[in-house]
């Protein structure tokens, strides 16, 4: 099965990061989780990102806060698809993370996703979407879950005003 990795700028991002390998999780689909900075360990992301596509992945999954330049770099090095993460920040709130990442020059693209524990979780779905292309049993999860959530929130939403 594709593998997908999930990369983060910092161990303090895995809390919002989790949200995306929780989603892989629950669709069955492969995944490796690790810490790459561009800023902090830039040879171990030249390396990992020329390397990606041999070590069987199909889709990176990026976070990173502040100066988050790390989705665009790996997007640099690799063909494979990026979806960034923005990580929210300390200092505003997730708001630069989201900027560092969205603006990409034409001809290098990032996926962007929303800022903090949704955007994760989504970037998993999107992951899992992709895997999904090639993967009949993962179309079959992701499938179910569209529909039990759709259920779900016709079911909440009977309220008696
Ligand atoms: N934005 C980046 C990159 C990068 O883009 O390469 N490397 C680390 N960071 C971010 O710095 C923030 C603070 O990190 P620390 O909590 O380790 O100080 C994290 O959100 C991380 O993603």
């Amino acid at each position: 099965m594709a593998k997908v990795a999930i990369v983060m700028g910092s161990t303090s991002d895995w809390p919002t990061m989790q949200k995306a390998a929780e989603m892989l999780e629950s669709f069955g689909v492969e995944y490796k989780a690790q810490v790459v900075s561009a800023h902090r360990t830039p040879e171990l992301l030249t390396e990992f990102s020329k390397t990606a596509e041999t070590e069987g992945y199909s889709v990176i999954i990026a976070g990173a806060g502040g100066a988050a330049h790390l989705p665009g770099m790996i997007a640099a090095h690799t063909h494979i698809p990026v979806l960034g993460c923005p990580v929210r920040s300390s200092q505003l709130n997730g708001i630069d993370s989201l900027l560092s990442i969205v603006q990409m020059p034409k001809g290098v693209a990032v996926g962007t996703l929303a800022i903090g524990e949704a955007g994760a979780a989504n970037a998993g779905l999107l992951a899992a979407q992709i895997v999904a292309l090639q993967e009949p049993a993962v179309r079959d999860a992701i499938i179910a879950f569209r529909e039990k959530q759709t259920e779900t929130v016709l079911a909440n939403g009977q309220l008696e005003l």
